[in-house]
């Protein structure tokens, strides 16, 4: 059986959150005892607003879970083969006829990622970029300047260029935007009325949760960096939602509903991502073996000013979305991290 959530641990984990830097964080848990809240801190430094789950926040790379199930609907059209080379559908694009849709997905392509020179620097890095506006093909152009980290296939290396030819991908395949994918395809058909890719607007509509990034510099203080483009990201970290949202989204993804059930297990075909084997990566989701036995499927989110975790169970049964708004701040991230455990375990942070 299922752990049941241990709610006061799920607040011990918000609480060592905002000691960590984060001005606000919070959690919103869905499961057999219904839908469960907790929050920590402020959502707008200045006005002293409290976080509240009903507000919207960018959440990075959780964007990429609907770029691949968008892909992925795709295959199962007939319209892109996984194991096709990326050359086939996006001629002279890539350096190597050899790298893969399906290394694109997993995380195993090679192409190196063009946000650790991007963001080299933290603040100055995120200012030169906030307002501006790039093409698929520029930010494929700053990652082939860059050595390929690997054959393709032979290992896992994190990129985000993966997930912007992914854009590139479902866009040349369909003839429309990922925007109207993404409507059509995963927030129509769910419902997910927070959820939204407004890219290149700087703007959140209705009530947001603002932004916080830390700077490289100790005792600096905090970046508003609420409002930016998110061009850098686009298909790979663009979307915004709220916490109901990525409930509703991460069980319906588990829970069949988004994709047949051979595309699904195509999806959870897992490979690890580090030495202690309890965290993997399949095509665009993360897993994290927890200590209590259970596995927990979903992905992590990282953008100027926010941290996101959205997983659940394999079933989908049991969910949780938790958010910081701050970043460049690692020990605010494990901190939140700790939700997992509390939400699916039922176990106290350390
Ligand atoms: C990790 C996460 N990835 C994402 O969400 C993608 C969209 N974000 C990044 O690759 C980090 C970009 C820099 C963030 C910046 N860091 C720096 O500037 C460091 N110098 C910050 O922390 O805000 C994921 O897949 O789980």
């Amino acid at each position: 059986a299922q752990n049941s959530p241990d709610l006061d641990a799920v607040l011990q984990a918000l609480k060592n959150t905002t000691a960590a830097g984060a001005p606000g964080a919070m959690a919103r848990l869905t499961g057999p005892e219904g839908v469960k809240t907790r929050t920590a801190g402020v959502r707008n430094r200045t006005l002293g607003t409290p976080m509240s789950t009903k507000a919207r926040f960018r959440i990075g790379s959780v964007t990429k879970t609907f770029s691949a199930i968008t892909l992925l609907q795709l295959v199962d059209e007939g319209k892109i083969q996984l194991d096709a080379p990326v050359n086939r559908y996006l001629p002279g694009l890539l350096p190597d006829d050899r790298i893969t849709v399906r290394h694109l997905l997993t995380h195993r392509s090679g192409l190196a990622d063009y946000t650790e020179a991007m963001f080299a620097k933290t603040v100055p890095g995120f200012e030169a970029v906030r307002k501006r506006v790039f093409t698929y093909q520029e930010l494929v152009n700053l990652s082939l300047k860059e050595p390929r980290t690997t054959e393709p296939g032979a290992a896992y290396k994190y990129s985000n260029t993966n997930f912007v030819v992914v854009g590139m991908l479902i866009e040349k395949a369909t003839g429309n935007k990922v925007a109207k994918e993404y409507e059509r395809r995963i927030i129509t058909p769910l419902g997910l009325k927070n959820t939204s890719y407004v890219h290149p607007s700087t703007k959140i509509k209705g009530s947001y949760i603002r932004g916080y990034l830390h700077p490289d510099e100790a005792g600096a203080p905090l970046v508003d960096s609420t409002e930016q483009t998110l061009s850098w990201g686009q298909s790979a970290g663009a979307m915004i939602s709220n916490p109901a949202d990525l409930n509703t989204f991460m069980s319906a993804l588990l829970g069949g509903k988004l994709l047949r059930a051979p595309m699904l297990s195509a999806m959870l075909t897992m490979t690890p991502t580090d030495a202690t084997n309890t965290r993997f990566y399949g095509l665009g989701l993360r897993r994290y073996d927890l200590t209590c036995g259970t596995s927990v499927y979903g992905h992590t989110g990282t953008v100027q000013g926010y941290y996101t975790y959205a997983f659940a169970t394999r079933d989908g049964g049991r969910s949780l979305a938790a958010m910081a708004n701050t970043s460049n701040r690692g020990q605010a991230n494990t901190a939140l991290g700790g939700t997992l455990e509390a939400a699916f375990c039922g176990k106290k942070p350390a």
